[in-house]
């Protein structure tokens, strides 16, 4: 365990509470900088690719909608996160036990919005599979300052709650409830962004 149970017992009270939680340096600087080694790779060798807007047929290429590029992880594949799915899994455990949500699977990736990009507001589901309970963000962001901009915004009872991206800082909300949207960043802006699943992303098409 990398945290202790009482932490994690207070991070799911306050994601029971607000159906959000921000968690400042929750990786280490190694980790940080173990994921940012992963992700110059990756955009290295051009693995970054244009994200789209919704599922399967759905899936159109808008960036009016969303500009960020992204890389879909695999666990086999991606050894050098382990450390990072180690601690996705004690997230998982946490939520089983204290949150009492029946998780199976999870589907991550690195994203990266270029200067002049966002993402208009929206929630985190697919009209034809509402499998994503927990949104987890990683955000990636060093020496990030006012004015820099790609601040997260949480519309929750009508107020608007502005997350700042702050590398090692992470964010948990509630996929289903939590819109949200990517103001318009002036650096290029950087994290981790996956979701917890209730059923297993390869079986969303029985969904239907
Ligand atoms: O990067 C963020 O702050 C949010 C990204 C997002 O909303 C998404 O990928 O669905
Ligand atoms: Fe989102």
């Amino acid at each position: 365990m990398t945290f202790t149970e009482e932490t994690w017992v207070s991070w799911m009270d306050r994601l029971a509470e607000q159906d959000y939680v921000i968690v400042d340096d929750f990786i280490s600087d190694e980790f940080y900088d173990r994921i940012m080694a992963f992700f110059t790779e990756a955009e290295e060798s051009d693995k970054l690719k244009k994200a789209g807007v919704g599922a399967k047929k759905d899936f159109q290429l808008k960036a009016e909608v969303r500009g960020d590029f992204i890389y879909w992880l695999d666990e086999e594949r991606d050894e050098e996160l382990s450390f990072f799915f180690d601690l996705k899994e004690e997230l998982v455990q946490s939520l089983r036990r204290y949150c009492y949500l029946s998780l199976s699977g999870s589907e991550f990736h690195i994203a990266k919005y270029p200067a002049g990009t966002h993402y208009h507001r929206h929630l985190d589901q697919f009209n034809e599979r509402a499998n994503r309970q927990i949104t987890v963000l990683i955000y990636l962001n060093k020496d990030w300052k006012k004015g820099d901009g790609g601040e997260l915004i949480i519309y929750k009872d009508g107020e608007e709650i502005m997350v700042e991206p702050l590398s090692k800082r992470l964010l948990l909300f509630k996929s289903d409830t939590i819109e949200h949207e990517v103001l318009t960043t002036n650096v290029p802006r950087y994290s981790l962004t996956g979701w917890l699943l209730h059923q297993p992303a390869n079986v969303g098409y029985l969904l239907r």
